[in-house]
């Protein structure tokens, strides 16, 4: 199976655009307001509103309130929900959207426990843990801690870019990857060379 692609962090039309042109299946939209890739809902629906079908669209969370993940969800229509902070999996599975669950992958990270705690979400984001970050760092983990039963099914982030992605899904082999910083000119602004790059990798990776 041929691993998806999820590029977060669009803040701009043009840059959801690029993204889908070089072969996206998903992108991801933050609703976090101290990130410097946050997007106003309003500029986010409008953004969804003009993309082709078959491209999957998710809202990133962290920590947010109830009612504002559902007014956000109504408000963009988003396909997805993706939490990133220490939501429980019955504050992720309350809201009418599918949802993914980012873990942080702290020492000794218990990856097991948490496909049985969120047995409910579509997949589990596998993220760099850095204290004090929720994510968005950059910083890539140790890949060979994901059990080897779980890769296949995982969505694998943290720092990825067109230098390791190719390293990356031979190595894990997983269902999708996610990247944002490693794509970027700047905070919040996606480089179209770098997502040509990665996705130029993506299919090296895959003898495509
Ligand atoms: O992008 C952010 O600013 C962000 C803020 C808070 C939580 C998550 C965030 N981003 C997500 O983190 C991972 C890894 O990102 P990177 O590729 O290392 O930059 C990814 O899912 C981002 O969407």
């Amino acid at each position: 199976m041929p691993v998806r692609v999820k590029v977060c962090g669009i803040t701009r039309l043009e840059d959801a655009q690029v993204a889908v042109r070089e072969g996206a299946a998903a992108l991801g939209f933050v609703f976090y307001e101290p990130s410097p890739r946050y997007i106003a809902p309003a500029q986010a629906a409008k953004i969804i509103e003009s993309l082709p079908p078959f491209v999957t669209t998710t809202a990133l969370f962290v920590n947010e309130s109830a009612d504002a993940v559902a007014v956000i969800a109504e408000q963009t229509q988003v396909d997805l929900l993706q939490f990133h902070g220490d939501e429980s999996a019955a504050f992720c599975g309350a809201f009418d959207r599918p949802y993914i669950k980012a873990i942080r992958m702290r020492p000794n990270a218990d990856l097991l426990a948490e496909t049985e705690a969120f047995s409910s979400a579509r997949a589990l984001l596998l993220d760099a843990y850095k204290p004090g970050v929720p994510g968005g760092t950059g910083e890539a983990f140790n890949w060979d801690e994901i059990p080897l039963e779980l890769r296949h099914n995982i969505i694998l982030a943290g720092g990825l870019t067109p230098e390791n992605i190719s390293q990356a899904i031979k190595q894990v082999a997983p269902y999708a990857v996610d990247v944002s910083g490693g794509v970027e000119a700047s905070k919040g602004v996606k480089d179209p060379n770098k997502l040509a790059r990665f996705f130029q990798e993506v299919a090296r990776a895959e003898n495509r």
